[in-house]
């Protein structure tokens, strides 16, 4: 195979993030991420931007807007499927998601978020859904939710090579066990989120996502590791910051959680141009001769 891999043997060449090429011009071949370069950029004191991608023109358009790291999450069962909760999404459901994404980048590390159900039951479990990912959905990375408990899970992944990305804070999957969206590790439990951390990274994942976690938590957890922690309600001192492209791009309509900003408003625009064309073909005036053929 001549395709380089992700998460290889790093090259000599200039880190990601640095350079002309960290902003390559759309359709540039640019380099292909890799968790070295993520390390790196945690090293140099530079954040990095991550975000959700669930399709093709969203995973380009992230890529080419020089978003190292993409997750097809499992907030896909919110933002694609409309359940109520991210607990009902599939494999089945999730891995064409992915497919997809893969197959629209050209730079970008993704990562697969592991639905519920689909890793908790064994190491065992979680490694086979973790092939599935990369082998059917030729993702470059899997993500899970839970701290120490799941090193074991973080080990049997990571011992077949597949590079892993935790998820401790506010973990979605339980939130009926963590009774509703809640930051997590107040007080005292600020501790047990620091050994979780810690256990993830000794069990070798790759970066860490903290979701609504006291910032000074979120920092000291920060300090304390090697790997990059990455915030999504966290405070400015992560390394990483994530954001469902939906909330940060305003194509999800209602109230946001706190933690989001907008940075457009993607259902303004997508909503006049239905309206728009509703309201052309009602008068007659779409297609015009230059859309017919005679
Ligand atoms: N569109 C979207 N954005 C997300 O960030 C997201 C999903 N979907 N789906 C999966 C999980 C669920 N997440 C959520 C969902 C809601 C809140 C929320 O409403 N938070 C409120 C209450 C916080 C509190 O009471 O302490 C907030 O104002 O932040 C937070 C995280 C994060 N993830
Ligand atoms: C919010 C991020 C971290 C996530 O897990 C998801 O989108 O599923
Ligand atoms: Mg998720």
């Amino acid at each position: 195979m001549s395709t380089p891999q992700h998460g290889g043997p790093g090259e000599a060449a200039a880190p990601y993030g640095s350079g002309p090429s960290a902003q390559a011009a759309p359709g540039a071949p640019g380099k292909k991420v890799r968790i070295h370069h993520l390390r790196e950029l945690k090293e140099r004191g530079e954040p990095w931007p991550m975000l959700t991608a669930y399709d093709m023109y969203t995973a380009e358009l992230f890529d080419e807007a020089g978003i190292p790291v993409l997750l097809v999450g499992d907030s896909a069962a919110n933002n694609v499927f409309g359940y109520d909760t991210s607990l009902p999404v599939t494999v089945e459901e999730l891995l064409p998601l992915v497919r997809g994404v893969t197959r629209a980048v050209r730079r970008a590390l993704v990562v697969a978020d592991l639905p519920f159900g689909s890793y908790q039951l064994s190491p065992e479990q979680a490694l086979a859904t973790s092939v599935r990912f990369m082998k059917e959905g030729r993702a470059h990375a899997v993500k899970l939710e839970g701290g120490s408990r799941f090193a074991p899970h973080v080990e049997a992944i990571t011992g077949a090579g597949v590079p892993v990305m935790g998820h401790i804070g506010f973990t979605p999957q339980s939130e009926h066990n963590l009774g509703g969206y809640r930051v997590q590790g107040r007080g005292a439990a600020g501790e047990e989120l620091l050994a979780d951390a810690l256990a993830l990274q000794a069990a070798g994942a790759f970066a860490v996502v903290m979701e609504m976690v006291p910032a000074e938590v979120a920092k000291r957890i920060t300090g304390e590791l090697r790997i990059p922690t990455v915030g999504i309600g966290a405070g400015p001192d992560c390394d990483a910051q994530v954001l469902v492209w939906q909330d940060m791009a305003g194509l999800r309509r209602g109230r946001a959680p706190r933690f989001v900003r907008r940075y457009a408003d993607v259902a303004g625009v997508l909503s006049a141009a239905a309206t728009a064309f509703a309201d052309e073909v009602r008068r007659g005036e779409f297609p015009a001769p230059e859309h017919a053929f005679q």
